[in-house]
């Protein structure tokens, strides 16, 4: 992204959090008109708390909240959280109408407006119907059409894709891009890494209210791990003694439960091969893959920071 366009959002040295209790400290962060950016991060890193300053939800006891060129209103932020905000009696069409009425499009424009936003999510086959009648997946089609229906500025999706199939996820994934190309910055946050490999220009990960890497994933996945690969190996129930020995010789470490062997390394083809038949033995799985997002969270979140 340029540095000559002017960012949809600027969050600089933020401090933030609940009943005086610090969640983020000096934090700073920038996104442009036309990226999707994407938070990641454990459970209680802090993302939604960024989500809730970002969008006014929450105020921060210091720091500078900058919206669009300068700021703009309250109604240009499209939000669609974690929770959905639609009323399950009114059908997605409804739901997206109230939305639009409330952000202030013209009454001439609303039914355009209405059907743009349902069919960005491929809403439509289920726009009609009471939305406490639709499944999970529509539910988070409805939830995003909303926050898209007033064209706003800057869109923040929280967990757009827990719980959906494969498919809606491909839908969302292109609905955020289609909103991006049309000039929005998008705030992604999600623990669905195979979403964010698809849909995120930029990804930040987010540990105890910090930013410890920013950057394009494949980049920032490069940067993390190089050529190395994850070997694994799955078991149905812990490693005899005698297994245990020779994954532990070749550098494996084991999981908690100890139903998983995993080791990062330039040579896990050759340690797999090595370690079949003893695999075999234990009624176990090998495989070898390219370390994903949710390695890189695993792993920073994981280091002292
Ligand atoms: N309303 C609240 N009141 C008090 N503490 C809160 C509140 N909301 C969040 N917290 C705390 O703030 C910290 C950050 O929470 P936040 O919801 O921002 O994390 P998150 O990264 O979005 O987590 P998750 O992935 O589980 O949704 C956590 O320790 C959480 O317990």
């Amino acid at each position: 992204m340029g540095s000559d366009i002017a960012p949809a959002l600027s969050l600089s040295g933020i401090d933030a959090g609940y009943d005086g209790r610090p969640v983020l400290r000096d934090f700073s962060l920038s996104i442009a008109a036309g990226e999707v950016y994407a938070l990641l991060g454990a459970n209680g890193a802090g993302k939604s708390t960024v989500a809730r300053v970002a969008s006014g939800l929450l105020l921060a006891r210091r720091g500078r909240v900058v919206l669009g060129e300068g700021g703009g209103p309250r109604g240009r932020i499209g939000l669609a959280p974690q929770d959905s905000a639609l009323f399950p009696a009114l059908s997605p069409r409804e739901n997206v109408d109230v939305t639009a009425r409330l952000c202030g499009v013209p009454k001439r424009d609303r039914s355009a407006a209405v059907n743009r936003a349902l069919d960005l999510t491929g809403c439509g086959p289920r726009a009609d119907q009471p939305v406490r009648t639709l499944s999970g997946g529509w539910k988070r089609r409805a939830n995003l059409s909303a926050a898209l229906v007033g064209q706003p500025r800057l869109l923040i999706a929280d967990e757009p894709t827990e719980g959906v199939d494969a498919a809606t996820r491909g839908v969302l994934s292109i609905a955020l891009r289609e909103t991006a190309k049309a000039g929005a910055g998008c705030l992604l946050i999600s623990h669905d890494a195979i979403f964010v490999a698809d849909t995120a220009d930029r990804i930040g990960v987010l540990a105890q209210g910090r930013l410890l890497a920013e950057g394009a994933p494949n980049a920032l996945l490069h940067r993390a791990f190089g050529s190395a690969r994850l070997l694994s190996i799955r078991l149905t129930r812990p490693a005899s003694d005698l297994a245990a020995q020779w994954f532990a010789q070749a550098g494996l470490s084991a999981s908690e439960d100890g139903l998983e062997w995993r080791r990062l390394c330039e040579d896990a083809l050759a340690i797999a091969q090595m370690l079949a038949a003893v695999v075999d033995g234990e009624d176990g799985e090998v495989a070898v893959r390219r370390p994903g997002l949710d390695d890189l969270v695993a792993q920073l979140s994981q280091a002292p920071s």
